[in-house]
């Protein structure tokens, strides 16, 4: 098949890339390197381009006869998105607008979408399954809430299938080694913790010890990034061989929650074995997070046929202590 990954540059997206390109996918990359890397894409072309530009999508869907499209590009941090709403409004929701309308233009009916358990807002009840109401807390949720619900529209009117995968945490990192997660500026807890035990950072701060949890740190569903990868894949194949119809969506975790506690302890039996130790202070709460966020997945098993491989938190730590020990040694 003949994929286009928008966002292909990023954490998430340039790990799909290697997996399709592995599959035996042709690939083609369209990402701004706003907040992806030009290095990460090691698969098929990369267009360097913004969704913003109808012009360029025009032209790309008229060269190329894509199959389907994946869709991660966005802004995504939850913090910004409060201060700046504009941002998120218009980068999350308006080119997604210009991607779909530029896809039914040249008939490519097949799109998959990185949705997000911040969709949820405070759950009423957890693990989280797709029952549960969205009602998002703020702007970043709102905007994928926005497409999820535009994507609906568009199975009626246009018969655009797609299928929305709403992610618990992303982590770990490539196991072969070739990719990891890269944000700047980082906020995601592992990552974090990885780079205080490497010296990279001086501590990591715990945010909040007085949430109503077993050990007072926030829980979160921690799922491997090649687990969500394959789950794209299986999404994909789904709605080709016309399986899955309309708008769909699923919650994607291992519905295992962790605390935050609970990872560093894991980190730094992890980084032991390398003679490294971790310093951790404690802080305040960050606003908008909920104490204990945990996916139930039974839908993409069953619907999907999704079977995470990586579910066991040490070998996630693992991956991306190799990929932070190879970061490290580049940047020093
Ligand atoms: N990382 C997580 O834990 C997590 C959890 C839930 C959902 N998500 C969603 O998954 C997706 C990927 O997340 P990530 O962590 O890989 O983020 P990322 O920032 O690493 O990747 C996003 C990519 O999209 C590109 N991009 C952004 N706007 C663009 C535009 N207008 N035109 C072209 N390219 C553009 C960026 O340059 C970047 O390469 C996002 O949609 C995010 O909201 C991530
Ligand atoms: O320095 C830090 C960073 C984070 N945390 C805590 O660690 C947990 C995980 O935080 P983080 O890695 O930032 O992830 P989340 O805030 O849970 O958000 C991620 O997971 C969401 C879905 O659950 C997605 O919507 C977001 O895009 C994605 O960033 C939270 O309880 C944080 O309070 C700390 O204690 N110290």
């Amino acid at each position: 098949m003949n994929i286009l990954v928008v966002g292909g540059a990023g954490y998430i997206g340039s790990h799909m890339v290697k997996m399709l390109a592995k599959a035996g996918h042709d690939v083609v990359v369209l990402d701004n390197l706003s907040t992806g890397f030009r290095s990460a894409v090691k698969y098929g072309e990369l267009v360097v381009g913004d969704l913003a530009d109808i012009h360029l999508l025009e032209g790309l869907f008229a060269k190329h006869s894509f199959d389907g499209v994946m869709h991660f590009a966005a802004n995504s941090l939850v913090g910004e998105s409060v201060d700046y709403p504009s941002k998120y409004y218009r980068n999350n929701v308006s080119n997604t607008l210009n991607l779909l309308d530029v896809m039914v233009r040249h008939d490519v009916r097949h799109f998959i979408f990185s949705s997000t358990a911040a969709t949820f807002g405070e759950p009423d009840y957890t693990p989280i399954d797709e029952a549960h109401p969205q009602r998002p807390i703020n702007p970043y949720g709102a905007s994928k809430l926005m497409v999820e619900r535009i994507l609906k529209d568009y199975a009626t009117a246009y018969g655009l299938n797609s299928v929305c995968l709403r992610y618990f945490n992303a982590c770990g990192a490539d196991p072969e080694g070739d990719l990891g997660e890269n944000h700047d500026p980082e906020t995601h807890l592992i990552p974090l913790i990885l780079q205080a035990a490497s010296g990279r950072r001086e501590a990591i701060t715990v945010f909040g010890r007085d949430y109503a949890t077993a050990d007072g740190s926030c829980v979160r569903d921690y799922i491997h990034i090649q687990d969500l990868c394959s789950a794209h894949l299986l999404a994909l194949e789904h709605l080709i061989t016309g399986a899955g119809q309309g708008a769909l969506a699923f919650n994607l975790g291992n519905g295992a929650g962790y605390s935050v506690q609970q990872v560093i302890e894991v980190v730094k039996r992890v980084v032991a074995e390398d003679g490294c130790e971790l310093v951790v202070k404690e802080g305040e709460r960050r606003a908008g997070d909920p104490a204990i966020l945990v996916a139930d997945a039974t839908q993409a098993r069953a619907v999907l046929g999704w079977q995470p491989f990586y579910d066991d938190l040490e070998t996630i730590i693992r991956h991306a202590w190799a990929w932070e020990l190879r970061d490290k040694a580049l940047l020093s």
